[in-house]
């Protein structure tokens, strides 16, 4: 038995699937549309997604999820996080007694708090030795593009993550290993609220002091987040976290960024879900980080901010989270 499949024609999928082929290896891409199959097997492009990338030879698209997964040994997941209980449900049956399913996911399942590590063990009932995740600062366009960039392989297994580092990784894109899935799944879900944030601001048109102030008390209150839940802080300071964070926040590229921008602006919450085309994933999550944040009695006064605005209580330029203190005669996380 061999081969690998990924999960998921959109961006990050398609994207994911070259830098596995171009890492030597064949690769079955499971796409919703029959035209888009044609058109990647056919022309080798994925228009939709991907305007202007050649994709290698090496994948091969199929709207047939059998043909994808039957007798696959690595099962890679990117679709939107709120669709992957259902994509499971059908995957399950045809998964192989030994496949391990990673996702490249970067959101919780709004029904559940779950993130989706949790979610493919639940549903395709496997071991934790079975699931990975792979997060990092992974700009799908520019990685299509062959900008050099790394990412972060995690799963309790230190073999699985060491096989899949080995099987992800090209001339592009380097893959490192972790045993902390916790905090590699949680730095890609909450760099996404603190991008809607930046972009919030940036639609506002505050400059960079707001910006630069926001990211940072951002990422201490992400990280704050994230060790109550049993993450490593160096996760979070590292390629999942903190490298994340930095790339959602400055591209112009991210969805995050861009759905925060259009809120800036001031679209309202519908119109910007109306307007974004592709997942923008950290929309999704609000309530439920703020909930598991409340169960656990974690502050997190920026991504109350964002979900202020984003229900319409709190106007965009009023937007200054990392002003927000309990006690302005004793500001906590500061040493400076
Ligand atoms: N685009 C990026 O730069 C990166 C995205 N990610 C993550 O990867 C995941 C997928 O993101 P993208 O590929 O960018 O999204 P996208 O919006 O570009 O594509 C999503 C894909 O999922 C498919 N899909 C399957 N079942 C679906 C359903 N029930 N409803 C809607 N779509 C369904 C769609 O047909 C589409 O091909 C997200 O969790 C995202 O946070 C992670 C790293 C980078
Ligand atoms: O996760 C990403 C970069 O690492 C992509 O961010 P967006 O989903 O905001 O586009």
């Amino acid at each position: 038995m061999s081969g690998i499949a990924v999960v998921g024609g959109g961006n990050w999928g398609t994207t994911f699937a070259k830098v596995l082929a171009d890492g030597g290896h064949d690769v079955t891409l499971a796409v919703r549309r029959a035209e888009m199959a044609e058109e990647i097997n056919d022309a080798h492009r994925n228009t939709a997604y991907l305007p202007g990338i050649n994709l290698p030879d090496r994948i091969r698209a199929t709207t047939d999820l059998r043909e994808a997964i039957t007798d696959t040994d690595y099962v890679f997941l990117s679709v939107p996080a709120q669709s992957c209980r259902e994509n499971l449900e059908e995957i399950r049956p045809l998964l192989s007694d030994s496949a391990a399913v990673i996702s490249l996911m970067k959101g919780v399942e709004r029904s559940t708090g779950k993130r989706m590590s949790e979610v493919i063990a639940e549903v395709a009932a496997i071991g934790s030795d079975r699931v990975a995740v792979a997060s990092g600062p992974n700009i799908a366009l520019e990685i299509a593009q062959g900008q050099p960039t790394a990412i972060l392989v995690a799963s309790e297994s230190d073999d699985l993550a060491m096989r899949v580092a080995r099987i992800a990784r090209c001339s592009y894109l380097r893959s490192f290993v972790s045993n902390d899935v916790i905090g590699t799944e949680f730095g890609g879900v909450l760099k996404n609220l603190i991008a809607i944030a930046i972009g919030i601001a940036d639609g506002v048109g505050f400059g960079e002091n707001t910006k630069a102030s926001i990211m940072t008390r951002g990422l201490a209150e992400i990280t704050e987040f994230a060790e109550a839940l049993g993450a490593h802080r160096d996760t979070m300071m590292g390629l999942a976290g903190m490298g994340d964070l930095i790339a959602t926040c400055m591209s112009p590229l991210s969805r995050n960024f861009t759905a925060g921008r259009l809120l800036g602006q001031g679209y309202s919450y519908v119109d910007v879900n109306s307007r974004m085309q592709q997942t923008a994933e950290g929309l999704r999550s609000v309530d439920s980080i703020l909930e598991i944040a409340s169960e656990e009695g974690v502050p997190m006064p920026i991504v109350q901010q964002i979900a202020a605005v984003l229900d319409g209580r709190m106007h965009p330029t009023e937007l200054a989270p990392h002003l927000a203190t309990d006690d302005d005669e004793n500001p906590k996380g500061e040493t400076a």
